[in-house]
């Protein structure tokens, strides 16, 4: 087991972690979520004895790293797939790992065939892709057959094939009991990967539980209306309603409505009370994703603004409408609706098309006071772009889906 208890890391001014306290158990995939620049690498360096605390502890099976007896042999680690010898073949590269540890040579032998690089075993690995890098890292860390093993960003690079098998990898390694620690922004991954989380925002902890219990502590089911699709009418009217009803209704992309604090029996009544047709009531469940962007919305460092191509682009001809978002591209802005309120009281309506006024829970955590954090960088104010003009329609989204400058919108765009 790995156990943090008030873990905390100053650089001069810098405070990378603050009083991080939590544990890791065996028998368990544990991943390790936070924004970029969070603190996930530090904290990994700290349980391997790589950097010092400058306050509080963390050990391993109740030992500092340091003090662990026989360290390589008992933890294996992962933290910079880069940090090879890169004139060496991969074999020498390992074979000398495994000298200074006292781990027989055929061990070597072994791991390469369990990463699937046996037949370029004996090639230097400077000339390695990034996914056969990461191959060469993981080897590394499964060398001494350790009981507790750390992995940093390990799907960094592989193709889908690589990412199933470090999936299926660190899925065994914890039915056999040992103790895997991952960090990842993959959260599709973590989500099929991780049991537990551990996430984790300006170096201080946001949460620590199930994956199954962190999406339903951060995120409420929801449902999703479809009114025909030539009669907008419909839609509006069928949206007014819910909202009426105490439901927080917001537009989506495929002109489809995401309702939340209704169930779909009272959804279905209300579409019939007020005689609108359905072509689609279905429930929904946030995923890990939209659960973590809620979470982690206040703790997020590093924002991108919308590219306004300064003097590059040509402006939109008289009359032209800007692009429309493309469907099934997914929505940013869309992050998982607040969890319930205790007492099952309905959901504080964003402010919206079609919501009351009003905001969202803030992610827990966000605002607890880290003496030490900085203030993250304010995105410039720039004017906003031409709004399309279809008043029913969500704003026009930024070409990627995952691009945080959505981030930067109001809350009621979330
Ligand atoms: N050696 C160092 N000297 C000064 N600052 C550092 C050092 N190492 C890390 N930091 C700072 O500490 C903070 C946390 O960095 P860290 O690399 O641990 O974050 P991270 O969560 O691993 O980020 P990412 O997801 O981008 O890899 C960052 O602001 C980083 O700039």
């Amino acid at each position: 087991m790995i156990e943090a208890v008030g873990l905390t890391k100053r650089y001069g001014d810098k405070t990378a972690v603050y009083n991080l306290s939590f544990q890791v158990r065996p028998g368990a995939v544990t991943g390790f979520l936070g924004p970029n620049g969070s603190g996930k690498s530090t904290t990994m360096r700290m349980i391997l004895g790589l950097d010092n605390p400058t306050a509080g502890q963390v050990t391993i099976g109740g030992y500092p790293y340091r003090k662990l007896p026989n360290a390589p042999r008992q933890v294996g680690a992962l933290l910079d797939a880069k940090a090879v010898h890169g004139g060496r073949a991969a074999r020498n590269h390992l074979l000398c790992l495994a000298q200074l540890s006292g781990i027989p040579a055929r061990r070597v032998d072994e791991v390469l065939g369990v990463v699937g690089l046996q037949d370029v075993a004996r090639q230097r690995s400077k000339g390695f892709s990034l996914g056969m890098g990461q191959r060469l890292g993981i080897a590394a860390a499964l060398l001494g057959d350790p009981q507790v093993l750390l992995f940093d960003e390990p799907v960094n690079g592989l193709d889908p094939e690589g990412i199933l098998w470090v999936r299926n990898l660190m899925k065994s390694l914890a039915a056999e009991g040992r103790t895997v620690f991952v960090s990842s922004h993959l959260m599709s991954e973590m989500a099929l990967t991780a049991d537990h989380l551990i996430v984790i925002g300006r170096g201080q902890l946001l949460a620590d539980m199930s994956v199954k219990d962190f999406i339903a502590a951060n995120s409420a089911g929801f449902a999703r209306v479809r009114t025909p699709d030539t009669e907008p009418q419909l839609r509006e009217k069928l949206a007014g309603a819910l909202a009426e009803a105490g439901g927080h209704v917001l537009p989506e992309q495929d002109g489809a409505l995401r309702v939340t604090g209704l169930p779909l029996p009272r959804i279905s009544d209300i579409a019939h009370d007020t005689d609108v047709r359905l072509w689609e009531l279905s429930p929904h469940q946030a995923s890990l994703e939209e659960a973590y962007m809620r979470m982690t919305q206040g703790a997020v460092d590093y924002r991108s603004t919308i590219d306004q191509k300064a003097g590059l682009q040509q402006p939109l001809p008289p009359g032209a409408q800007p692009p429309m978002p493309v469907p099934g591209q997914g929505q940013p802005g869309w992050y998982a609706p607040p969890p319930p309120q205790p007492g099952g009281q309905p959901f504080a309506a964003p402010q919206g098309p079609y919501g009351a006024p009003g905001a969202p829970a803030a992610a827990p955590g966000a605002d607890a006071p880290n003496p030490y954090a900085q203030q993250a960088p304010q995105a410039p104010q720039s004017p906003p772009p031409a709004a399309p003009p279809a008043p029913a329609q969500p704003p026009a989204a930024p070409a990627a889906p995952s691009a945080p400058a959505s981030l930067t919108k109001p809350e009621d765009a979330r």
